[in-house]
């Protein structure tokens, strides 16, 4: 039988001590995804996204909890999903093509193979031109497009970014969601976003889930019941200014006590 769920998080808690105290980042965590879904997590900041992803991708643990990939419990294993962070932490003595097979180099292609595999795709998602040119050299959205070819070529199901867009400007950042679609539909991967953008959130996802202030629990789950493929006019739609208006109301709450918060603490 198909497993139902690609990613099982169950009751995941986790505590920080830190200077003789206690930090609660995440409380009794919650989520079910299912195979090929594109999820975004919105949520103040400090509310624990980054947190959440490191005990996904196994750079953390969890304090509670437990974190099931493909039915089996993944607590503390890394390799098992591919995680980008927001700085697109290219090497910068490498090409852009030898920077793309490094997670294939990782898992033990040859290189030659690697770049064989590597070469067609830099092509098809517009770096052609630009293998043998180093990161210093590219745009900001080139280097985050090569950085995210790297991480799909690692070949992982489950692939992890935290807010790769945030540092781009309007334009390049739209042209990006596209290519990210157009992406995820190719290679059919499960993916997990995250954004403080709610337009970017609702226009790339299947469900949004909404967190609360710190420590973080899952405040809400929007599903996302508009048509693909997305075009871009969808966000003038009634039905996505419904979604955004309610994401909107959630999250404007959150933000506020969050802010409340870091008022008391200064
Ligand atoms: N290693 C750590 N030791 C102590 N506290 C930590 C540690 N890592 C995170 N925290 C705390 O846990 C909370 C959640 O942090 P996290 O970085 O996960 O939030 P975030 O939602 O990703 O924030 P942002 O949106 O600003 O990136 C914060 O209060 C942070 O200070």
């Amino acid at each position: 039988m198909l497993n139902e769920y690609k990613l099982e998080l169950l009751d995941v808690s986790k505590e920080f001590n830190s200077r003789g105290e206690t930090v609660k980042a995440l409380d009794e965590i919650t989520m079910k995804i299912p195979d090929h879904k594109f999820i975004s997590i919105i949520g103040p900041s400090g509310c624990g996204k980054s947190t959440l992803f490191n005990i996904i991708s196994g750079l953390d643990q969890p304090s509670d909890g437990e974190l099931l990939i493909d039915k089996e419990e993944a607590s503390g294993t890394s390799g098992l999903v591919g995680y980008m962070l927001q700085k697109d932490l290219l090497l910068p003595w490498r090409t852009i093509l030898e920077n793309v097979i490094l997670g294939m180099e990782i898992i033990g292609i040859p290189k030659k193979e690697a770049k064989e595999k590597a070469i067609p795709l830099l092509h098809r998602y517009g770096l052609k031109g630009f293998e043998y040119s180093y990161p210093s050299q590219l745009s900001g959205g080139m280097r985050q497009r090569a950085a995210l070819l790297r991480t799909i070529l690692y070949d992982r199901d489950v692939i992890l970014l935290d807010e790769p867009f945030g540092a781009l400007d309007a334009q390049t950042r739209a042209n990006m969601q596209e290519w990210l679609l157009d992406l995820w539909d190719d290679f059919q991967k499960t993916i997990l976003f995250i954004t403080h953008d709610i337009d970017e959130s609702i226009y790339l996802s299947d469900e949004v889930y909404i967190m609360t202030a710190r420590p973080g629990k899952i405040k809400h789950r929007l599903k996302i019941d508009l048509e693909r493929p997305r075009k871009p006019n969808i966000i003038t739609s009634k039905k996505f200014i419904e979604l955004k208006d309610e994401a909107l109301t959630m999250l404007s709450e959150e933000v506020l006590k969050s802010q409340q918060m870091e008022m008391q603490a200064n």
